[in-house]
């Protein structure tokens, strides 16, 4: 009978396990997102930014040869003062050391390859100390000769400001990318991180709402529907949790409800099985709890030390019936509804539950072949 929703849940089960995968691909793409975003970010850094920052800070390339031209220049033009202010021999001595510590100043790869006037005034240079070592040309003169390699040497002072603006310029340009590129970056990480969030709070509530799910599905399965009291599996259940106190189980069954039913129609019966749900709930002690069986076959539980006890209450249940006195006018031999009870009493640490409900039946069924509306309580064999 139960093999349909065994094997739907099976299938229910299997296609949330065929599921799973493609969530850990989605878990696992996003990681791997973040990830490489980060890497993206940390090479571009090294490869980029760190080297453009170096360049501009070292102080070797084309950034330097300004400095180096300025000195140049300014050795020269002491030359010049000294060979125009006392032109004798010690300031021909003078002027020679200056020229050849410009020279060495002037003598750059980096003027060579972008400066065209580099070669021909470092010549200049060459000829002028020569003349000056041999005095063969006048200070005055030779002085004069100076003007272009010191024009060259302004020259490049101006190109390479001009084109250490440009490095700036370019280095700026590079650093405002640059942030432009951090900054979406985090905004990219930020929002993968709000993703992750959002589909690790879905997961949790999903799973929440399974649990309740499954707690109301199992809670629903130990109920009856109609009188809304616990079923058969709930009767089990508790028997099993009481293992370490004498019980007593009570069995009640309602005497001719088919003739009940035939007469008045099956929602009457409902109505009859709702209303004898109080009346047992009421003529039994507080903690009995009552469970319906299934048909018009009632169960009680509770906690019981004796047969006296349980004899107590099976004459109680059957009195509160009498008293309430429900009509059943096609009862063969009354004209209100009647119970047969049947009852046993059990250590369920001894004997279990299958052993004190063969005994309560057998009991039952006593009462039923004896003529129905009475009680009989039976030991467990
Ligand atoms: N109204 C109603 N009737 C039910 C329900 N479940 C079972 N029944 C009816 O209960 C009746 C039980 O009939 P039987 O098992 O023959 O029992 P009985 O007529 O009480 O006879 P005895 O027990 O031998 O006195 C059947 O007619 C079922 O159709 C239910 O939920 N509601």
């Amino acid at each position: 009978m139960k093999q349909p929703f065994v094997s739907s849940s099976d299938s229910c089960a299997s296609s949330a396990k065929r599921k799973r995968p493609g969530r850990y691909v989605t878990w696992l793409s996003l990681s791997l997102m973040s990830f490489m975003a980060l890497m993206i970010l940390i090479i571009y850094e090294a490869r980029w930014v760190f080297p453009e920052i170096q360049a501009y800070f070292s102080q070797s390339g084309n950034l330097t040869g300004q400095q180096l031209a300025t000195r140049s220049r300014l050795y020269l033009q002491d030359a010049q003062v000294r060979l125009l202010e006392m032109p004798n021999q010690d300031a021909s001595s003078d002027a020679i050391v200056d020229i050849e510590l410009a020279y060495g100043l002037f003598d750059v790869d980096i003027y060579h390859q972008h400066y065209d006037c580099t070669s021909a005034s470092l010549s200049v240079l060459d000829e002028t100390v020569t003349a000056l070592e041999s005095n063969s040309v006048p200070p005055v003169v030779l002085a004069r000769e100076l003007l272009d390699p010191i024009n060259c040497l302004t020259r490049i002072e101006m190109g390479q400001l001009d084109r250490r603006g440009e490095a700036i310029n370019t280095f700026a340009e590079r650093t405002r990318w640059h942030h432009q590129v951090l900054i979406y970056t985090g905004v990219l990480i930020f929002l993968l991180g709000l993703l992750f969030w959002w589909l690790h709070e879905r997961q949790l509530r999903r799973a929440e709402k399974a649990t309740q799910d499954t707690l109301r599905w199992m809670k629903r399965a130990m109920r009856d529907p109609l009188t809304d009291i616990g079923n058969r599996s709930a009767l089990q259940q508790d028997v099993m949790r009481q293992q370490q106190q004498s019980l007593g189980l009570v069995i009640v069954d309602i005497d001719f409800f088919k003739q009940y039913n035939d007469a008045l129609g099956h929602p009457a019966g409902d109505t009859l099985l709702c209303r004898l749900a109080r009346v047992i709930a009421d003529a039994l002690p507080e903690e009995a709890t009552l469970y319906r069986l299934g048909g018009d076959e009632f169960a009680a539980l509770m906690p019981c030390e004796n047969h006296a006890t349980l004899q107590y209450y099976c004459q109680q249940l059957r009195k509160r019936v009498q008293e309430a006195q429900f009509p059943h006018l096609t009862h063969p031999n009354n004209d209100q509804v009647t119970l047969s009870i049947g009852a046993t009493w059990f250590m369920p640490k001894q004997a279990g539950f299958p052993q004190a409900y063969e005994a309560a039946d057998k009991a039952l069924y006593q009462v039923k072949t004896a003529g129905r509306d009475d009680w009989r309580i039976i030991a467990v064999a």
